[in-house]
């Protein structure tokens, strides 16, 4: 079971600037994992140093964020959130599932950085374990619509 309500607790910080915080983990995203750049068509030929002022980084961000947010806000109950994320991923943007891992695992560092008080160790526990679940679905979605690499 994850605590859905400490993780709701703390996206309600998350919330404060949405935005901002979206922008934040996709540029350390592209930071950390330069591969994961070169599946974002509007980001590809940019340079990293350029990305930071770039708008359209804060407005996927936010799109980003506000997808992830309403996963948050079912408290579990998100298998058609998930779908439709999938069918996206999948069909569209053509996006290998390890690269949820990589940004969950960057949203979690970012969090911890900039909310030292809200991410308590139980919150990053619980974060933790709501991300390994969300991306162990998202895993078995991605089998069921035959995703070729
Ligand atoms: C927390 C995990 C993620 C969430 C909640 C998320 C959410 C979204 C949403 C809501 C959209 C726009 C609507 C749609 O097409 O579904 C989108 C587009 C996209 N996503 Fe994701 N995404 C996630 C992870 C990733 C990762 C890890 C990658 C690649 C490394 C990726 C690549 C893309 C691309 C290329 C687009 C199209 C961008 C464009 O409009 O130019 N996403 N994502």
């Amino acid at each position: 079971m994850c605590d859905w309500d400490l993780i709701n607790k703390v996206w309600a910080k998350v919330e404060e600037d949405l935005a901002g915080n979206g922008q934040t983990v996709l540029l350390r995203l592209f930071e950390e994992h330069p591969e994961t750049k070169a599946h974002f068509p509007k980001f590809k030929g940019i340079p990293l140093g350029q990305l930071t002022s770039n708008a359209d980084v804060k407005t996927h961000g936010n799109t980003v964020f506000k997808a992830l947010g309403d996963v948050v806000k079912q408290k579990g109950k998100h298998a058609s959130n998930l779908q439709a994320l999938a069918t996206t991923h999948i069909n569209k943007h053509k996006i290998p599932p390890q690269n949820f891992t990589l940004i969950t695992n960057v949203i979690l560092k970012v969090f911890a950085e900039k909310f030292p008080g809200e991410m308590t160790a139980p919150a990053q526990e619980a974060f933790s374990k709501a991300f390994k679940a969300i991306c162990s679905e998202l895993e078995d979605l991605y089998k069921k619509g035959g995703f070729q690499s």
